[in-house]
């Protein structure tokens, strides 16, 4: 099993956050593990991006990785901040064996079997689907993911509350990515109530499907 899927098998649900404000870190985190989550995404969109994730992967309790990393400056600069792993929206070969040097998991984006292929023959053994709704949704999946039985997915893009569950019943997803549980607006409120709530109910969704998926 290689690490990207050891570190988020069974994960459930991975936040995907954009701070415009690296002052709600700390509560951020409170929010999330309050809430029963234990990992996230921090993407590297915004200046606060850098601060948030060197914050939270300070955290021994938090899986914290980084998103949107699109060169590999940001491969190093992220790694040196203690992402524990790396995601990008699309793939590319360079920041994958960048990311391998440094010993860190990528989980690049994928839209297409031949980016699949690719990433296979770089030795992944997963990646993320993105955009995965506007990309196709479930049919998109179970048709890109048959010719490739060994490979994991990590959906990401449109997904919501409502909809994960469908996504986990896929046997090839290793969890699911999205912005709902930390919404941008919510934390540039400063609303980590709302991110709690929105944690609790990725919690015990992802626990009611297994419970029934048993
Ligand atoms: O830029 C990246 O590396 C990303 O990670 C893109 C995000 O995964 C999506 O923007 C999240 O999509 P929503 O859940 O629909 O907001």
């Amino acid at each position: 099993m290689s690490a990207a899927v050891a570190l988020l098998r069974d994960r459930g649900t991975l936040p995907v956050v954009v701070a415009d404000d690296a002052g709600i870190a700390a509560g951020l985190g409170e929010a999330l593990k309050a809430g029963g989550i234990t990992c996230a995404e921090i993407t590297l969109r915004t200046p606060a991006g850098w601060e948030v994730l060197a914050a939270l992967a300070a955290d021994d309790a938090l899986l914290v990785g980084a998103g949107t990393v699109l060169d590999t400056e940001q491969v190093d600069r992220a790694v040196d901040a203690g992402a524990r792993f790396l995601v990008s929206p699309g793939f590319d070969p360079v920041l994958v064996e960048r990311a391998q040097e440094r010993g860190v998991p990528m989980v690049p984006g994928v839209a297409t079997a031949t980016e699949v292929q690719a990433a296979r023959r770089a030795g992944l053994e997963a990646v993320k689907l993105f955009p995965a709704e506007a990309g196709g949704g479930l049919p998109a999946l179970r048709a890109l993911a048959e010719p490739f039985p060994g490979m994991w997915f990590l959906p990401t893009g449109g997904i919501t509350a409502e909809t994960a569950p469908a996504w986990w019943s896929h046997p090839q997803v290793l969890c699911v990515g999205g912005s709902w549980v930390a919404r941008r607006d919510q934390l540039a409120a400063g609303d980590l109530d709302a991110v709690r709530a929105a944690a609790a109910a990725a919690t015990e969704a992802y626990a009611a499907w297994r419970e029934g998926a048993r």
